[in-house]
């Protein structure tokens, strides 16, 4: 799905009124309605007092043509108007106008925290307040009432953007509305998935309220969200006529004394991400470790009998090596990758100790070949691209290293962000229950286990990504996230591929 930029959602609004001829009130009082709709199915007129607090913008012009439309079903509403600033605009006015015209019930300005009125847990909250207008912190009151609407505990539906919050910047934190569920006109906003404002959003929608078909379609978004039906597309069938050498060899190289572990969920997600042949290579204790845990699984090791990898040189061509989990920073393992690097010409997979070696010697990354796959959770990240003031500048700054550096960069955390060629592909699978050790060697498995066969390195560290995601939220339907572990995860990566051709259940998402 293509998540717009605000820029984009003004240039389809502005596309949506030219071509259908249509008044820009009649857009609002579209979204405004179908908000209307959305709340009047899941209420059914039940009693409950609503509270719609509304900007002076457009997008408190929306919450006036819901309250109108509330109140014209019966429901008790009460409207405020935040009065943030004089600049009402051209259609606030009218929809006050409208809202006027039709009842009595004319909405309570506030003007200062001394207007505020008192929410209860049981009233339901319609927020809003600010849209993705917002271009700068609001005021200090109109923050106070943000945070009494969070702390009252009441459910609060928040319309197209949780107030407060920017879309296109990230303000200092605790100043946005908490929203139970936002409602999203015509796509999510790339803040929610990011950590500083998306750890408020838990529950969104997404609105359709007919923009412009024609520029929906032909628009090049940054940023997409990666869900089943992308995932689908990426999906390359078996062939009945094959055989293991047509879905390729992947070496992984991982394992250290004591993170012995690291190999074999890595080496096992490769495997069960469907590479014909799997090799594992590390040190000499590792050897009976992985051939008693996974007899599918070939070992080669070094030659030394070190508790870590001192040579990295091994008689194969495989298709794709995956290199880093568990192998430890020591520094004759440094020097191996560094020789090993300086010759090797096979696509590439870097994770966790291979990233942190990366990020000591920098001059080591002008040797990863072309579109290599690293996989940083937020702290190798950093390693890697610098310290980041905000969510905004993290995905620039790690645009501009996979720039420079020709690689695809997967950017680890509640939604996966994978960079490459200035577009963000957002990933929507994926639990709370995955923050566990071996999570990561398990995707550095499965991304490696693609591109063996066939994937291209984009595309493998999308769909990669995804099944690994997906494989977390079927696994945790039989545990709690606590009890969740990476090797379970390994186990529902099958299930996660079967999941790609289930549709879902009515109703469902
Ligand atoms: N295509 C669609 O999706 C449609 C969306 N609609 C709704 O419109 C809003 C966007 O409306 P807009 O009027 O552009 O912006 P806001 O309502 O969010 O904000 C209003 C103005 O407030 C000013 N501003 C910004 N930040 C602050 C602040 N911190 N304090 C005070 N004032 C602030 C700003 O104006 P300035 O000139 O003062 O900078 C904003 O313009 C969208 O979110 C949807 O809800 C349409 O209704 C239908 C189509
Ligand atoms: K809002």
């Amino acid at each position: 799905m293509k998540i717009l930029s605000k820029d984009q959602v003004y240039e389809a609004d502005k596309a949506t009124i030219e071509a259908e001829a249509i008044p820009s009130i009649n857009l609002m009082e579209r979204a405004g309605g179908y908000a209307f709709e959305y709340l009047h199915q899941r209420l059914q007129g039940q009693p409950v007092n609503i509270k719609i607090f509304c900007g002076i913008g457009n997008n408190g012009g929306d919450g006036l043509v819901i309250a109108r439309n509330l109140i014209e079903h019966n429901y008790s509403v009460t409207t405020y108007v935040v009065n943030y600033s004089d600049k009402r605009s051209k259609d606030f006015l009218q929809a006050l106008e409208a809202l006027k015209g039709k009842t009595k019930n004319w909405p309570q300005v506030l003007k200062s925290a001394d207007d505020f009125p008192e929410i209860a847990r049981e009233d339901l909250i319609v927020d809003c307040v600010f849209g993705i207008g917002l271009n700068r912190p609001a005021d200090d009151w109109v923050q106070e009432l943000f945070q009494k609407i969070n702390t009252s505990g009441a459910y609060v539906l928040s319309v197209d953007v949780p107030s407060g919050m920017a879309v296109d910047r990230q303000f200092p934190e605790d100043t946005m509305v908490h929203p139970t569920v936002v409602l999203s006109f015509q796509t999510p906003k790339l803040a929610f998935f990011l950590p500083q404002s998306g750890k408020y959003i838990n529950n969104w929608d997404v609105l359709d309220i007919g923009l412009d078909r024609n520029y929906l379609n032909s628009v090049k978004t940054k940023a997409q969200l990666i869900d089943k039906t992308e995932a689908r597309q990426m999906y390359r069938p078996r062939q009945k006529f094959s055989h293991k050498g047509t879905y390729g060899h992947a070496l992984i190289v991982a394992g250290s004394y004591g993170k012995m572990g690291a190999a074999v969920l890595s080496s096992k997600a490769c495997l069960h991400a469907g590479a014909g042949l799997t090799t594992a290579y590390t040190t000499r204790q590792g050897l009976p470790i992985l051939q008693t845990a996974l007899p599918e699984v070939m070992v080669v090791t070094d030659r030394h009998d070190g508790t870590y990898l001192e040579e990295l040189k091994f008689d194969l061509e495989p298709d794709v090596i995956g290199i880093g989990p568990g192998l430890g920073t020591e520094k004759a393992t440094q020097e191996a990758f560094k020789a090993f690097l300086k010759s090797n010409k096979t696509p590439l997979v870097v994770d966790a100790d291979g990233l942190n070696m990366l990020a000591k010697d920098r001059d080591l990354l002008k040797l990863l070949p072309k579109y290599s796959v690293l996989t940083p959770h937020p702290k190798e990240l950093e390693r890697l691209i610098g310290e980041w003031n905000d969510d905004f500048e993290k995905l620039e700054k790690a645009e501009a290293f996979s720039a420079e550096y020709n690689c695809v960069l997967v950017c680890k955390d509640a939604h996966t962000i994978v960079v490459f060629e200035g577009n963000y592909y957002v990933n929507n699978t994926g639990n709370p229950g995955m923050a566990t050790g071996g999570s990561g060697d398990v995707l550095t498995g499965v991304i490696t286990g693609l591109i063996a066969q066939g994937y291209d390195p984009l595309t493998a560290a999308i769909f990669g990504t995804y099944l690994h995601g997906k494989a977390g939220d079927l696994a945790v339907n039989h545990t709690a996230y606590e009890a969740l572990t990476a090797g379970t995860i390994v186990e529902f990566l099958g299930a996660a591929v079967l999941d790609l051709f289930e549709q879902p259940e009515q109703g469902k998402k």
